[in-house]
């Protein structure tokens, strides 16, 4: 029997893209898609490369059209989940791609984000490797409510946990800056999205410890072991649709040589499907993950400035949210954890 699911904000690029990938997937069935003002619309007027649902219709994003199915995954924007979620509690499993549910402490809510704060749900960060052991996939089995990181944050996080938690590299001087593409802005106008303005140009955002996804970085490494964590995080908006390029740097721990430290990501990830250390002297592109739920690495150590520098690519709306969605979904159901997944990309 398939498993009943709902698409909160199916009309945006989280929303299309987990709809992509769930018609790959041979457990789940959608049944109803929301939307807000583009509800009444075909799905296939606002997202006509989703040949597989030209039949369905926008509903309108409520508790009443949402309840009633297995699974809910809610794509809207910050602050729109956390109030509708609280009618969902007849839905087994809710995933939430947004904010609402990801931080464990209020004052860094307030800091960041508008509105209330809402209690934190099971972090759908699988392959984050925690302090003391294991990873959080332990902690998705069975689980009820999810919520998916946001895609700057899984980037940084890949690259830099395996080293925190093995105490390989210091975690109170960490510094990241990223190459991203504009759908991670979501799809509603925007001026400073538009063509004429990022054509051909490189702009960076958010300077200065401002960036929202900062105290969700903190918060992961440390979880991964990290002790006093700092973390000074520039992302710089590029013209390409998908994807993001992390470069993550952070200082040698004492006495450790730099042929120490490639052991420590390769041991973290060597079981991982969807995460790759690249082999020395190879570092990802965004082209290698588009359409993939694959983050790619690549690291190098910097003897002359001490530093360790890990790359790391992922296709922001896969890895980045609907496909880290999806797998973590899979492995709150029992389901196999790659189950509909593509762990390859689309090229040239
Ligand atoms: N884009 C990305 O790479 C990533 C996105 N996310 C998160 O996923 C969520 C969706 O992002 P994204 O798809 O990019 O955004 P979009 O702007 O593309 O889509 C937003 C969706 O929410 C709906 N919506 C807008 N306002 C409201 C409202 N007031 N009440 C209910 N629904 C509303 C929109 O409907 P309509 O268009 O019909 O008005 C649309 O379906 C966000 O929380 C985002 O932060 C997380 C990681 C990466
Ligand atoms: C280009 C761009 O604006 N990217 C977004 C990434 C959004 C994201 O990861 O999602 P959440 O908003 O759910 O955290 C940003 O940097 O804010």
């Amino acid at each position: 029997m398939s498993i009943a699911v709902a698409v909160a904000g199916a009309s945006g690029y989280a929303g299309g893209e987990l709809l992509r990938l769930l018609a790959a997937h041979p457990e789940f069935e959608v049944r109803t898609v929301t939307a807000h003002q583009n509800a009444g619309q075909s799905l296939s007027s606002v997202h006509p490369h989703l040949h597989s649902y030209r039949d369905l219709v926008l509903a309108e994003t409520t508790r009443e059209t949402l309840a009633g199915h297995d699974v809910v995954f809610l794509a809207l924007p910050h602050g729109q989940s956390g109030a509708i979620t609280d009618g969902l509690g007849s839905v087994g499993l809710v995933v939430d791609c947004g904010a609402d549910h990801r931080l464990t402490d209020a004052a860094d809510w307030a800091s960041f984000y508008e509105g209330d704060f809402h209690e934190p749900w099971t972090y759908g960060l699988p392959e984050l490797v925690l302090a003391g052991g294991g990873t959080q996939r332990e902690r998705l089995v069975a689980a009820k409510r999810i919520a998916v990181p946001g895609c700057n944050v899984t980037a940084i996080t890949l690259g830099l946990a395996p080293g925190i938690r093995d105490r390989v590299v210091m975690a109170d001087d960490l510094v990241a800056v990223l190459a991203v593409g504009t759908s991670g802005a979501g799809k509603s106008l925007k001026p400073e999205l538009l063509a004429s303005e990022i054509a051909g140009s490189a702009s960076p955002y958010a300077v200065g410890g401002v960036h929202r996804h900062t105290p969700e970085i903190r918060q992961n490494l440390a979880a991964a072991g990290g002790r006093n964590v700092s973390v000074s995080f520039t992302p710089v908006l590029v013209p390409m649709s998908r994807g993001i390029l992390a470069t993550s740097t952070a200082r040698l721990a004492p006495g450790i040589r730099a042929a120490e430290v490639r052991a420590s990501w390769e041991a973290a990830y060597a079981d991982e499907e969807f995460v790759t250390l690249l082999p020395e002297g190879r570092f990802p592109k965004t082209a290698d993950v588009v359409g993939a739920n694959t983050a790619l690495l690549g690291l190098a150590v910097d003897e002359s400035a001490g530093r360790v520098v890990v790359v790391s690519a992922i296709d922001n709306l896969v890895k980045g949210t609907a496909g880290a969605a999806i797998q973590s979904a899979n492995i709150a159901l029992g389901l196999p954890e790659s189950l509909g997944l593509p762990v390859n990309g689309v090229a040239p």
